[in-house]
């Protein structure tokens, strides 16, 4: 990929369009230049950080790739769940959006820039982007509260499959299922996803918070997920996580539950030690075992908390360079979202859910990316949970619960409701 950091460099400062100084491009600006052009663009915020990163891809049809960290440049991954054996054998499903333009924003004022891939495709977008702030005041707000589209089956078939997973595991057919459901919205007119992105951003400082334009399917993802995937930082320091159990963060009266003081049943311990179980037997398949484990601990996640394990690997101290790439392959699908046997629950999955996932409880994230200036790039990969797509006016939500013999099947729907609060108490407020 080539770069003109001379001709090519522009300024962009502060993420919030109010705070904006007219000449310097917002994060809306960018986004809605990729939008008028058909281009994917992707936004996001790392857990922790400040920082918001865009980067928009000239590709109008995005190419599938094996998601190999070692060959690619940079840009960013989004996975459908159904992504096994990315093989000589299966296509790879895996969408990557190249990043032939790289901008990131910061609240105090510092400038970074951006780099653009030359061409034709990059002088049509600087043009429009210098038309941005003309257009400012004309755009939509966030949205008025959209209506949901009510589906009086929905609790009922989510109950009985449940109850299906449940007398299949205690037949011991196989020890965990994570089973999804989807819940439709309708807005009056599309809403504005970089809006809606930027208050997730505000309301989950620990989240990875990102906003996906996808033209050739006409979608665009948001999410506000707590669950690392892979990362390996520019140091070659390899992190996973293992995350299930949930239970509400606030007591019924509002106030805040302390995590040290949170309670989890024996339901719930099994759950998450089977998500790590899952990763150590990654590691045992190729012979790993100088990782730091850490946890449990209750973690928080918004609305929510669960329960969460880190697992830790200097990449430079064993010798293992591609682990990123290795232990990505192995583990998408992790029985957070998939199960255990996992193979026995992806066929449970595709036998009971009606709705296709798409890239719900698949993986998202930036690849490659050399921020801050810094000489090395990192990868940051987390599972793609409390999201929604839109097309258009309509949002569908996703949210799945993992089960295990001892689920109660109404407590479970209670669970998946609760996990779409986390993107709903956003979007109507
Ligand atoms: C599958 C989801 O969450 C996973 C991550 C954390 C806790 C989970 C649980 O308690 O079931 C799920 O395994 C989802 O949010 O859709």
């Amino acid at each position: 990929m080539q770069s003109d950091p001379v001709s090519t460099i522009v300024s962009a400062t502060r993420p919030t369009e109010p705070q904006q100084r007219a000449s310097q491009p917002s994060p809306t600006d960018f986004w809605e230049t990729a939008r008028t052009l058909g281009i994917p663009a992707a936004l996001w915020r790392l857990p922790n950080q400040q920082d918001k990163h865009l980067i928009v891809s000239f590709d109008d049809i995005l190419p599938r790739v094996s998601a190999d960290l070692e060959e690619l440049p940079a840009g960013f991954l989004i996975s459908p769940f159904d992504n096994l054996n990315t093989d000589t054998e299966t296509p790879a499903r895996t969408l990557f959006l190249r990043a032939d333009i790289q901008a990131a924003f910061s609240d105090n004022g510092q400038t970074q820039p951006v780099v653009i891939t030359p061409g034709e495709t990059a002088d049509r977008f600087q043009e429009l982007l210098a038309e941005q702030p003309k257009r400012r005041v004309a755009r939509q707000p966030l949205s008025v509260k959209p209506t949901p589209i009510v589906d009086p089956e929905a609790e009922a078939q989510y109950i009985a499959n449940v109850a299906e997973a449940v007398e299949a595991m205690q037949r011991a057919e196989f020890r965990k299922v994570v089973l999804s459901r989807t819940k439709q919205l309708e807005f009056s007119d599309a809403p504005n996803a970089v809006a809606l992105f930027d208050k997730l951003c505000q309301k989950y400082p620990t989240a990875f918070v990102s906003a996906v334009s996808i033209p050739e399917k006409g979608q665009i993802w948001i999410s506000a997920t707590p669950e690392r995937l892979v990362s390996v930082n520019a140091d070659g320091i390899f992190q996973t996580n293992s995350l299930a159990g949930t239970q509400l963060a606030f007591e019924p009266d509002g106030t805040p539950k302390r995590p040290s003081e949170a309670m989890w049943s024996q339901k719930e311990i099994e759950e998450q030690a089977l998500v790590s179980r899952y990763i150590i037997e990654c590691f045992k398949k190729i012979r790993l075992r100088e990782y730091l484990e850490e946890g449990p601990k209750t973690i928080i996640a918004g609305n929510l908390m669960h329960l969460g394990t880190t697992f830790t690997v200097d990449t430079q101290a064993v010798r293992y360079p591609q682990l990123g790439t290795v232990m990505l392959r192995l583990l998408h699908p992790t029985s957070a979202v998939c199960g255990t046997p996992r193979d026995v629950a992806f066929n449970f999955i595709r036998q009971h859910e009606t709705h296709d996932r798409e890239l719900y409880s698949g993986f998202l994230g930036p690849v490659n990316i050399n921020s801050d200036n810094a000489v090395l790039s990192s990868s940051d990969l987390f599972v793609h949970i409390r999201c929604m797509k839109l097309e258009g006016r309509m949002a569908t939500l996703y949210a799945g619960a993992g089960l295990t013999e001892y689920s109660v099947p109404e407590r479970e729907w209670q669970e998946t409701e609760m996990k779409c609060q986390t993107l709903l108490s956003v979007i109507s407020e």
